[in-house]
This record gives C-alpha cells, structure tokens and sequence, in this order.
C-alpha cells in the first residue's frame, strides 16, 4: 500500500488548526504526546534489559522538534534508560522549554549545552543509539552551525551508532527528501502525525518507519487527505516498515 503523506505546508496548517480556537489543543499536550511516541518506537526498537548498555543522547534543536527530544528523554528515564541530552541552543521563546529542563534535571538527566563535551556520547561501545531531535517540518536549508558540525558527526558514526530522528531526519529537505550525499541515514524514523513526503525517500531495508503522534479522530485525518492509522490498543506508535 502506498505511504500516506502530506506536503510540509499541509501539516503545520494541520499543526495550527490542532491548536487553534475551535479543537483547542496546547503545544505542551502534543509535544507530551509526540515526545511518549518516539521513546516508545526507541523501546521497541532497543528493549531495554539490565544486562546491555542503555546510555540514549538525545540531541534537541532550537524548536518544537527539540521540545519532542526533551520530552523524549524524560520518557527514556522512567523506562530504566540512561538518556543524555545535548541542548546547544535554547529557546527563550516561552517558559515552556525551559520547564522541560528543569523536569529532566529532576530525573537527574544530564543536559549539555553549547561548549560541553557532548561527542564522548558518540561512543558506540556505551550508547544505544542518538535521538535525532534536532529540526522537524520547519526546517529550511542551508543548515546554519552549530548544527551543520552536528549533523556530520552523526553521519561518521551512524553505521555504528544508530540514528532514531524524530518527524523528519534532519537536514533532509521535508517534502523532497535527502539534497545531497552528506545527509545523514537514520535507522529509524518516527513520523509525526501522519509522514511527510520525504518519508516517501527512505530505504526501508536500513531505516524502520513508525508513525506516532496519536491525536487526532478519523474525521480530521480524512479532512487532511489520508486515511487514520491502524494503532493497537493504546500503543502511541505503529511500525509502518
Ligand atoms: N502536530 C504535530 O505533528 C506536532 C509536531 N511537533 C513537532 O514540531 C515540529 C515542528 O516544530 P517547529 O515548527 O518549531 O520547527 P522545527 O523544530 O522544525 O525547527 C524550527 C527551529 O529551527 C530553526 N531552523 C530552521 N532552519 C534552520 C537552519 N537551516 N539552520 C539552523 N536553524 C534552523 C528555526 O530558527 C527554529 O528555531 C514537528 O516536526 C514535530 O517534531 C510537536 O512538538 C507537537 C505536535
Ligand atoms: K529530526
């Protein structure tokens, strides 16, 4: 069956319209949501066992795609996972961030910031995998620093250490997919809501496709053009491939 998508366009209007008068959603209740959907897909991924390593670097962007990496981490410590956070540049934007800090220094999460050395986490012999939070649909390129810096040594360490990028893997252009050969390839991508076209661009024999982001009814999803999908139970994510 073909992957159901919608243009970059249509899923911040779909953004707006969730959080506007009428439904009357707020930022902080979809990041909650959206935040659960990618540590569930990473303990699905990596179930977590005693015995193996459990070290997760989250790496949050400046945006909401950030906010989902932060809301993420907390979710990977109450599942027994040892999540480390690299937060270069903050948003003042609202308070909101920075309560998501102060929730992760509560759970006694450690998060770096611009000047600390987050590329000891790069170490596959001690970290599951990187959560790829960095930007989501309202990415616009070129890639400006510290990201682009990022973004590469990701991509040196990706065969290793593999990638779970939340939304859109990031750098990828949102509705054409990866400009060029530097992008990185995670091995799992989580799209929110419902996948954006460049979803369509993934190799599903090195990247698995999730779908979470569970809040909306059948109605909204077929106003927006694609058909609901098929969840199990109160699982916040399915497994696309
Ligand atoms: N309905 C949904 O699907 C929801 C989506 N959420 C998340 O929100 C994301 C979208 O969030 P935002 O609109 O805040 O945007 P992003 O988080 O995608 O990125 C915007 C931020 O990145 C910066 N930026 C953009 N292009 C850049 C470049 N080339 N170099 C450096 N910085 C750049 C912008 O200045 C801004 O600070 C989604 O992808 C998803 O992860 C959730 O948090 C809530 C619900
Ligand atoms: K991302």
């Amino acid at each position: 069956m073909a992957l159901r998508t919608i243009s970059s366009q249509l899923a911040a209007q779909l953004d707006k319209e969730l959080m506007g008068p009428e439904v009357g959603f707020t930022l902080e209740q979809l990041m909650e949501l959206a935040g659960l959907s990618v540590a569930q897909a990473v303990v699905k991924e990596f179930p977590y066992s005693e015995s193996r390593k459990s070290q997760v670097l989250v790496i949050a962007g400046p945006g909401n795609n950030g906010g989902d990496g932060l809301v993420c981490a907390r979710h990977l410590a109450l599942s027994g996972f040892q999540p480390v956070v690299y937060y270069p540049k903050r948003t003042t934007k609202t308070p909101f961030y920075a309560q998501l800090v102060n929730q992760l220094e509560f759970f006694k999460v450690p998060v770096l910031g611009a000047g600390d050395n987050w590329a000891q986490y790069l170490d596959h012999t001690k970290t599951l995998c990187v959560v790829d939070a960095i930007f989501g649909f309202s990415f616009k390129p070129p890639v400006r620093e510290p990201f682009g810096s990022i973004l590469e040594q990701l991509r040196h360490t990706q065969h290793e250490l593999p990638i779970v990028s939340v939304d859109i893997p990031t750098g990828w252009d949102v509705d054409e997919g990866p400009a060029d050969s530097d992008c990185i390839i995670p091995s799992v991508l989580v799209s929110l809501t419902v996948p954006k076209p460049c979803a369509t661009k993934i190799d599903t024999r090195e990247t698995h496709h999730y779908v979470g982001g569970r809040f909306i009814p059948r109605d909204f999803a077929l106003k927006y053009g694609f058909e609901p999908f098929p969840y199990e139970n109160l699982d916040q994510v399915l497994r696309l491939h």
